[in-house]
């Protein structure tokens, strides 16, 4: 009897240990919450379909600014506030700057690496600084000018050609957009530009991260069922023959300069930056063709979509909101007046364009969930454990519309950049739309001064108005998430020509 009270005790103390010692064991290695989810599929339904950042954003206002999300075998995290994107992208930027690694990149970069879709090594952080440094400087984008200006003065051409009757200006900025992007990249109007631009838009349709192999990837006899990777062998077959001239034509023109003045080439497009780069041979990780062409990809990829979907909104936008449209026209109309041909150093002091262009980002970021990330080591974020491997969604969309920053957040009002002074570098952890941290967007320069002249040589050549009477505020702003966001239905407006004497 005298035994049993100290036994009973410390049977007390092992079982109260235990329960501690497990209770701390699960609260630190503890999921973010979620919905419920289905057996097998998890969350799959609740997303396939539908647009995804809005279905998300829901989610995310139930069940908190982190949130897990399981998508069959892939664990997903969410972000959505900016104190987590500043803990996810900043604190914690080491442990995500891997990329997820989806069924397209994996088949079209086989064979070679690129930048966006890279896993975080030593290679990458070469090739980024490449980019950062060669590729996508101020410099280099400047060298680009005469390029933009023409392609955007062929934009007013074909305007004018269709006035007074519907004109679709999506087709119009897509192709815009392509031509730049192409023409910097590759060279000059190169042959291949219309079929290789046809080929990245072929696979950037792909590539939604809902495959049955990148939902599945343990379950290989289940890939068989895809059609994707036969889709994708077959599109890679084709690129890897368009790179392979490409780069030949351009050594035999690089070659046939240096014979005749003992220098390259004059003007350089980016191929012929990388081959410099590659005879160079400074580097660390030597630079191959098949390397070249991972890069020009991306570039392509990154740049035209982008671009066109954002120019899209802008017209959209402004189109709806009549005062807006006015107040931007005035200043272009002002700035470029008695002037007979617009060009791009023309465009420095037009704060309220650059507003317009800040804002429409803000409300239609082309990468709404910017490009996913994977975690790549444990660590804990708000008290909860991300594990090795899980997937990062970080919300920007919702992020950029937070109504604790942004005042009636989904009305487009470009002077609300006049009194914050927010820029594109994502210093600032509310406003997002290229990233931030170590993955975020080396393109910005490059982004932006494909958008400025065209969206102000259109707002000063003509007026708009949407076709067949309808009224602006009914303008169709349906959204469909694909390579970017995209309006859902082709932007349809009809232009009126004003010349200089009407704006006096
Ligand atoms: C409106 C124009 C553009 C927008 C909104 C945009 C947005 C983004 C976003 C959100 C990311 C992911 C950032 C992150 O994970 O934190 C990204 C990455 C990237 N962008 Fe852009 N981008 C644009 C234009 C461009 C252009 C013109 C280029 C090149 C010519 C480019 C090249 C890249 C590359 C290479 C990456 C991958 C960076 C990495 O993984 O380290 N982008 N972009």
């Amino acid at each position: 009897m005298d035994l049993q009270f100290p036994l009973i005790f410390l049977s007390f103390l092992v079982i109260v240990f235990v329960f501690l010692a497990s209770r701390s064991t699960n609260t630190a290695r503890k999921l973010p919450p979620g919905p419920r989810k289905l057996p097998i599929i998890g969350h799959i339904h609740k997303l396939r379909g539908q647009v995804q950042h809005r279905v998300i954003t829901d989610l995310s206002k139930r069940h908190g600014p982190i949130m897990h999300l399981q998508l069959a075998e892939i664990s997903v995290i969410v972000v959505s506030s900016s104190s987590l994107a500043n803990q996810v992208l900043k604190t914690h930027d080491l442990a995500f700057a891997d990329r997820a690694q989806l069924q397209l990149s994996k088949i079209i970069l086989e064979g070679c690496k690129d930048v966006a879709y890279s896993r975080y090594d030593d290679y990458w952080r070469q090739m980024k600084k490449i980019c950062k440094v060669e590729l996508l400087t101020l410099n280099k984008v400047t060298s680009f000018r005469s390029i933009r200006e023409d392609e955007a003065w062929s934009l007013v051409e074909s305007v004018k050609n269709s006035l007074d009757s519907p004109i679709n200006l999506t087709y119009l900025f897509t192709s815009l957009a392509n031509s730049i992007a192409c023409r910097a990249a590759i060279g000059e109007r190169s042959k291949y530009q219309d079929e290789l631009v046809h080929l990245i838009e072929s696979m950037a349709a792909s590539g939604g991260g809902f495959d049955v192999a990148d939902l599945f990837p343990s379950y290989k006899l289940l890939h068989a069922f895809s059609g994707l990777k036969a889709k994708l062998i077959k599109l890679r077959t084709r690129v890897d023959v368009i790179f392979f001239n490409i780069i030949k034509e351009h050594k035999e023109k690089r070659a046939k300069a240096k014979q005749s003045n003992g220098r390259g080439s004059g003007e350089e497009d980016l191929v012929d930056v990388l081959l410099r780069l590659q005879e160079e041979s400074s580097f660390e990780f030597p630079i191959t063709s098949s390397d070249i062409k991972g890069i020009i990809i991306d570039m392509l990829a990154a740049g035209t979509d982008t671009a066109a979907a954002t120019l899209d909104w802008a017209m959209s936008e402004l189109v709806r909101k009549p005062e807006v449209m006015e107040k931007a026209q005035s200043e272009v109309r002002e700035a470029f007046k008695g002037k007979a041909k617009i060009q791009e150093v023309d465009l420095e002091d037009l704060h309220y364009l650059k507003h317009v262009i800040k804002e429409t980002l803000r409300l239609h970021p082309p990468a709404p969930m910017l490009l996913p990330r994977e975690c790549r080591e444990e660590c804990q974020v708000e008290g909860y454990t991300i594990p090795v491997g899980s997937k990062l969604f970080v919300n920007a969309w919702a992020i950029n519309r937070d109504p604790e920053y942004w005042p009636d957040p989904d009305s487009f009002e470009p002077m609300r950049f006049e009194k914050k002074c927010v820029d594109y570098s994502g210093t600032n952890m509310n406003y997002i739309p290229f990233g931030a941290g170590r993955r975020s967007c080396p393109g910005i320069t490059f982004g932006i001064a494909t958008m400025e002249l065209p969206l102000a040589l259109l707002l000063y050549h003509f007026d708009w108005k949407p076709p067949n009477g309808l009224n602006p505020e009914d303008l169709d702003m349906n959204e469909v998430l694909g390579a970017s966001l995209k309006r859902k239905t082709n932007l349809l407006l009809t232009a009126i020509s004003r010349t200089p004497d009407d704006y006096t």
